[in-house]
């Protein structure tokens, strides 16, 4: 036993750290592709007419098969059926597939405003709804790559450094999200839009020649243990998913992981927006202070890892990342705390917690459910976080709107009014824009005086019931026409455009401030939403522990056999 034991792969620890590298660069890719688009939104509504809502379908399209058609659960499933080799390789090829369509979506050329109208969901443009199947394809690859590279780390680190090779798989995928944060902008400004999405079509290319290396691997490491007298386990069934619903644990774990990264991914979502509104922050600069989580992570997951594999006190863990998710959203909700330096202070101490949390979560779920049924089981829980992260979003949304009532509408009245100032003075000028070009131009006056508001000037609003909108709308048509004049004749039609913008922006403002109309979103109740995530998280990292402490689990003790 002791002469096959030394046989084993897995002991030789170059072998087992070549096999996570490999595998954990097929996941590269697709977190480089997850945020690719995510800095490139500017050019996109200004180079395909896309709008927010079109960017919020496209984000939500990750999850769509996943979540509907329940291709996670089947991921799982044919993952303890068919094993890891050929469920990594379809994965990783369904990415790029995925990632491909997604490429001709957006580069075929559709005409102009092409739409199509789909039941519940109503009319979309065409670009829009062929690049969110694409990504929703990618998403099905992406996801189900991840619960097989988290099987295949179990099966090399199993009584070994696991938590450290899952929190340096979970880093060499956060190096991919810093990529597309820090090269996907510079890629489009430098070429085109679409150069990002090319880029990522070639890592999901490289994700599959790293998987099939892995897959040399993985066959060597089975034929070294060919010998080795381990228990037979039994083949998954069907009936392995109630075992495993069934088992309360595994279900503390799952609700934990959709709470915490709940208060996490959305956070960072609407973190700029909040950051910019909040703290004055301008919006050239405001994304950086969220941008310091996901880089602190890369080195902090495998550090916790490393700790939780020594020491043990994995559930431990797990309680003090969520008490510091409830500090720092508590600290983030009060209203007099509103320096940007405090803002980055918390981010940072989130990123803390965002690595302590999924660096004992992760590893923990092999303690508890057995090694045929972890595909399935890392699927379920994935499956909830999914369900989770496409449904916190929309609530929080629901949650600003009715506790800021009056923004949106506010909003609605400057851009009517600058839309009007646009229609008006260019029918002086004998002017005429194409509508894409027009509404361009209105869109990005509206958030130039909306965005200069919020970041520079503080003011307590009027009461919406004082305002009369009609009013306000015609002050601001005629001080930005009284403000415009009638500009030189023989200029360039490009410039008289630039001085209606430089202009309107300036005039608008002007109009709006003395109103005191209230454009600025109070986050206050979103906030307070996390942190109640975050308490409801420590509940559930308590419950967890107490069962570890019934069942004996083991989550507490080190992960590294002596
Ligand atoms: C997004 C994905 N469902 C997810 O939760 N990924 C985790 C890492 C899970 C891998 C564990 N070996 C993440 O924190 O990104």
């Amino acid at each position: 036993m002791t002469e096959a034991i030394r046989k084993s792969l897995r002991e030789s620890p170059k072998a087992r750290w070549t096999a996570m590298v490999v595998v954990s660069l097929s996941m590269f890719g697709a977190y480089y592709f997850n945020y690719a688009l995510s800095p490139v939104k500017p050019i996109l509504e200004s180079a395909l007419g896309w709008t927010s809502s079109d960017f919020g379908v496209y984000t939500s399209a990750y999850a769509w098969f996943n979540v509907y058609f329940l291709m996670l659960i089947f991921s799982g499933i044919i993952l303890d059926r068919l094993g890891i080799k050929i469920t990594g390789l379809g994965a990783t090829v369904l990415m790029v597939v995925g990632t491909g369509v997604n490429y001709w979506a957006i580069t075929a050329p559709f005409p102009a405003g092409a739409q199509v109208t789909l039941p519940l969901i109503g009319s979309i443009k065409t670009e829009v709804l062929l690049s969110s199947i694409g990504f929703a394809i990618f998403g099905v690859g992406s996801e189900a790559t991840g619960i097989t590279v988290s099987k295949a780390i179990v099966k090399w680190f199993k009584g070994k450094e696991m938590a450290l090779a899952m929190g340096l798989q979970m880093s060499i995928a956060r190096l991919g999200t810093a990529l597309a944060l820090a090269i996907s902008l510079p890629l489009a400004l430098h070429f085109t839009y679409r150069a990002p999405v090319a880029f990522a079509f070639i890592l999901m290319l490289l994700g599959v020649i790293a998987f099939i290396t892995y897959i040399v691997l993985d066959t060597k490491l089975d034929k070294s243990e060919e010998h080795i007298e381990v228990e037979e386990e039994e083949p998954f069934r069907l009936k392995d998913i109630v075992m495993i619903i069934s088992n309360k644990a595994f279900w503390y774990i799952a609700i934990l992981c959709v709470l915490f990264y709940g208060a996490v991914f959305p956070f960072l979502f609407y973190a700029t927006d909040f950051i910019i509104n909040k703290y004055h922050v301008s919006p050239s600069l405001a994304g950086l202070i969220p941008s310091l989580l996901p880089f602190g992570t890369i080195f902090l997951t495998p550090f916790f890892g490393g700790i939780y594999d020594k020491k043990g006190k994995g559930a431990t863990i797990m309680i003090i990342g969520a008490i510091m998710l409830i500090v720092v959203h508590g600290f983030l909700s009060i209203p007099t705390l509103d320096n940007w330096i405090f803002a980055a202070a918390m981010v940072v101490i989130l990123g803390i917690a965002f690595s302590l949390v999924p660096s004992a979560m992760w590893p923990s779920v092999p303690k508890i459910i057995p090694e045929k049924q972890l595909g399935t089981a890392y699927a379920v829980i994935f499956f909830i976080q999914n369900i989770g992260l496409m449904a916190i979003p929309l609530l929080l949304g629901v949650v600003l709107n009715s506790t800021n009532p009056n923004v949106s509408p506010n909003k609605t009245v400057i851009r009517k009014a600058v839309e009007m100032s646009y229609t008006k003075a260019l029918q002086e000028q004998n002017i005429t824009l194409d509508a894409k070009a027009l509404n361009i131009a209105i869109e990005k006056t509206t958030s130039g005086v909306v965005d200069s508001i919020v970041e520079s000037v503080s003011y307590v609003p009027t009461p919406q019931s004082e305002i009369n909108v009609e009013k306000v709308e015609n002050s601001i048509v005629a001080n930005n026409l009284n403000m415009l004049g009638s500009p030189e004749l023989g200029v360039s039609q490009e410039k008289v455009l630039d001085k209606m913008g430089s202009t309107f922006k300036k005039a608008t403002f002007e109009v709006v401030t003395k109103e005191k109309l209230n454009i600025r979103y109070d986050y206050q109740y979103d906030i307070l939403m996390f942190t109640l995530l975050g308490v409801l998280a420590l509940l559930f990292a308590f419950l967890l522990k107490r069962e570890d402490r019934i069942k004996g689990y083991g989550l507490e003790k080190p992960n590294i056999e002596s």
